[in-house]
């Protein structure tokens, strides 16, 4: 055990559920080019003192490497001894955490994620109503419609980080980059991929939709 009270089988355990993902995701084609990145958060939270597993900045998220996670705090700083540098998009990620306590938060890039934005040029939320799906959110009215959160691609990632906290929609676990991708989360890894997965079908789901009407 550490200081903070982080026990390494627990840190080890979180490096292993990130594997365990990083591979199902990477076999669907969802990290190209070395995008995305994963998290899973490890020991007790408190908004501004908590501390989270995360890959590594510019891995081929494709391939299993002894050095593809490190362990940061709250402010994305490594909280390990370590040479790797935490993904370039940490600071999102602490900013979920943050504001939400969830377990874990998953980014990939695909194709769907980034056209579905198109369907929506001029919003900042992407609509969804009328699939079954929409359940995986733990919606259960039968003619619920929920409204994606939709921020801009800035370069620099603090400017997008700061925005979260104006968009988040407490039923909608997830907030779409625009021309980037996807960031979704959950209490637990198993419910973070459930809800990354709805995200992607319901995605792919309104961009065939919309080329059925053309
Ligand atoms: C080549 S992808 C550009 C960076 C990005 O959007 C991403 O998701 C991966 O960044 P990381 O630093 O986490 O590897
Ligand atoms: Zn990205």
């Amino acid at each position: 055990m550490n200081r903070e009270g982080i026990k390494l089988e627990h840190v080890q355990h979180a490096f292993d559920e990130l594997r365990e993902i990083k591979g199902i995701l990477a076999q669907r084609g969802w990290f190209p080019a070395t995008s995305g990145n994963l998290s899973v958060r490890v020991g007790d939270f408190e908004p501004n003192h908590f501390q989270f597993a995360i890959t590594a900045s510019g891995k081929d998220k494709s391939v299993h490497t002894p050095e593809d996670y490190l362990l940061v705090d709250e402010q994305g700083k490594p909280f390990m001894e370590t040479a790797l540098k935490p993904s370039a998009e940490t600071l999102i990620h602490c900013e979920i955490y943050r504001l939400t306590g969830c377990g874990a938060i998953y980014h990939v890039h695909t194709m769907g994620n980034n056209l579905v934005a198109e369907l929506f040029p001029e919003q900042d939320v992407i609509p969804i109503s009328g699939v079954e799906l929409i359940k995986a959110f733990n919606i259960w009215e039968e003619d619920a419609e929920i409204q994606v959160p939709v921020l801009p691609n800035y370069a620099q990632i603090p400017r997008i980080a700061e925005l979260i906290e104006g968009v988040l929609n407490p039923q909608v676990p997830g907030i779409l980059l625009r021309n980037h991708g996807i960031y979704a989360w959950g209490k637990t890894p198993f419910e973070a991929k459930r809800h990354l997965e709805a995200f992607e079908f319901l995605f792919e789901y309104l961009i065939r939709k919309a080329s059925l009407s053309k």
